[in-house]
């Protein structure tokens, strides 16, 4: 394949994200398995659709001054596109870049279009780029350079200050980093190091979750292990389970399970002993849980399609040693990964999501035993749907409180981070160059 037609399926795939919603990391998964791209141009492919929509707005205040006239959404996502490669794509030569694009918009539009893309680029080339240094509005500065709206830089300002928002936003630019989880019943940490290293995987250990691998170079999905021993897990995400401290032999739910990662965690903490109830709203998603498992060999988790505000018809009252919920919400920590979300949520949807998380949490709470614990966690940084949702908790149970232990239980990595609270720990993207998670617990009195 020419890397022609690889900037072509790239621009095709960003006017589709851009312009109708779809999901940047389903929409490359799927344009790779349907178009046959090879190893080399599948990351060529990533790094189009990722950057160009990483920088959206970047690009967008950069485009400005050089586009006066309205254009077809695909010209604007093609001149987005051919800006990127010139700004951050050093191996490619500014005049490569502008002749694929004009041969692209001769083919996809008409003279007058290809004209007008080459008299565009040729404009940015020559008189180069406005100065983002001159933005005087901080928050404004903050959204135009790092690529967030701004909304949400002025809302994260106002709750965490400016620093940790700046931080927060040129942390999330930059590529995710790759961790992987062992399934401790069948290798322990040192052989897969062991296996990893002699399939050329450099590794270094976790600082949160005893089973984490980060990855420093390679594949884990070339690797032998993947994936009956080996499952691709957030280091962040895997510090949930860590801290949901299940034992072997507990009755453990897990109310919004799918697609598996922290249940399957869950299980393997409990040496495949006990069992969970694992839940989800669709037969589909729990299928997913229900394979997972599969996968790893594990046999003490029983799913079932449920919507969890309504567990009460189902369990008696007190039933469980541990409560998982790992509660839908914005997902504003893990924009690395899901670029799309930062230009598609809304303030609107984080107050409906909270909404939804209060109902969660009590149906949940009556199910948990005395002296039994309950994690709260989300992949969010906001401060209504995480430490608000359990102040709110807290004002209205009066015979819960947060578990003290779980601060003494933290990472010491995590110990002194800025996002401690009263209510549980704030983790930020920036903090160990992972998704960003909410994790606290909470104790029956
Ligand atoms: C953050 S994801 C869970 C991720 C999962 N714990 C894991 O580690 O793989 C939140 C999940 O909540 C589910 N969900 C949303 N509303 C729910 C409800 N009312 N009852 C049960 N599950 C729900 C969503 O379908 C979604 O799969």
């Amino acid at each position: 394949m020419s890397k022609n037609s690889v900037r072509e399926i790239g621009l095709k795939l960003l006017n589709q994200v851009g312009e109708s919603g779809g999901f940047s990391h389903i929409l490359i998964n799927q344009a790779i398995s349907n178009h046959d791209v090879s190893e080399k141009d599948k990351g060529l492919l990533t790094e189009l659709v990722y950057g160009t929509l990483q920088r959206k707005l970047t690009l967008e205040y950069y485009l400005k001054p050089f586009v006066k006239k309205k254009t077809d959404p695909w010209v604007k996502w093609l001149l987005y596109m051919s800006i990127y490669q010139m700004v951050y794509l050093e191996r490619v030569p500014d005049h490569a870049v502008i002749n694929e694009a004009v041969t692209i918009a001769k083919k996809r539009g008409h003279r007058g279009t290809s004209g007008f893309v080459n008299g565009v680029l040729r404009n940015v080339q020559r008189q180069g780029l406005p100065n983002l240094e001159s933005i005087k509005d901080p928050v404004e500065k903050i959204s135009i350079q790092t690529s967030h709206p701004y909304w949400l830089v002025k809302r994260w300002v106002d709750m965490y200050g400016i620093q940790t928002t700046k931080d927060m936003c040129e942390s999330n630019l930059e590529a995710k980093k790759i961790s992987v989880r062992i399934q401790p019943l069948k290798n322990t940490l040192a052989e897969v190091e062991e296996i990893l290293k002699e399939e050329g995987i450099e590794t270094a250990r976790s600082e949160l979750s005893k089973q984490g691998l980060n990855i420093k170079s390679g594949n884990p999905l070339t690797s032998q292990l993947f994936p009956g021993n080996l499952t691709i897990q957030d280091e962040t995400s895997m510090l949930v389970a860590e801290m949901l401290d299940a034992k072997p032999g507990m009755t453990v739910l897990d109310a919004c399970s799918a697609p598996g990662g922290k249940t399957t965690h869950i299980a393997e903490k409990m040496n495949n002993e006990g069992v969970i109830y694992a839940y989800d709203l669709h037969h589909k998603k729990v299928k997913l849980v229900k394979e997972k498992a599969e996968t790893l060999g594990l046999t003490n988790i029983h799913t079932s399609a449920q919507d969890s505000r309504h567990l009460q018809d189902i369990h008696a009252t007190e039933t469980f040693d541990r409560i998982l919920l790992d509660a839908p919400c914005s997902g504003l920590g893990v924009l690395r990964s899901k670029p799309d979300i930062k230009y598609h949520k809304t303030e609107n949807d984080i107050y409906d999501l909270a909404e939804i998380q209060g109902q969660l949490l009590d149906s949940v709470l009556p199910l948990l035993k005395p002296n039994g614990t309950l994690v709260y966690s989300t992949c969010t940084v906001d401060r209504h749907e995480n430490e608000e949702q359990i102040k709110k908790l807290l004002d209205h149970h009066p015979d819960f409180e947060i578990d003290q232990n779980f601060f003494e239980q933290l990472p010491l990595s995590c110990r002194q981070l800025d996002g401690i609270s009263d209510y549980g720990i704030q983790i930020f993207p920036q903090d160990f160059n992972a998704d960003g998670f909410f994790i606290t617990r909470i104790k029956r009195i």
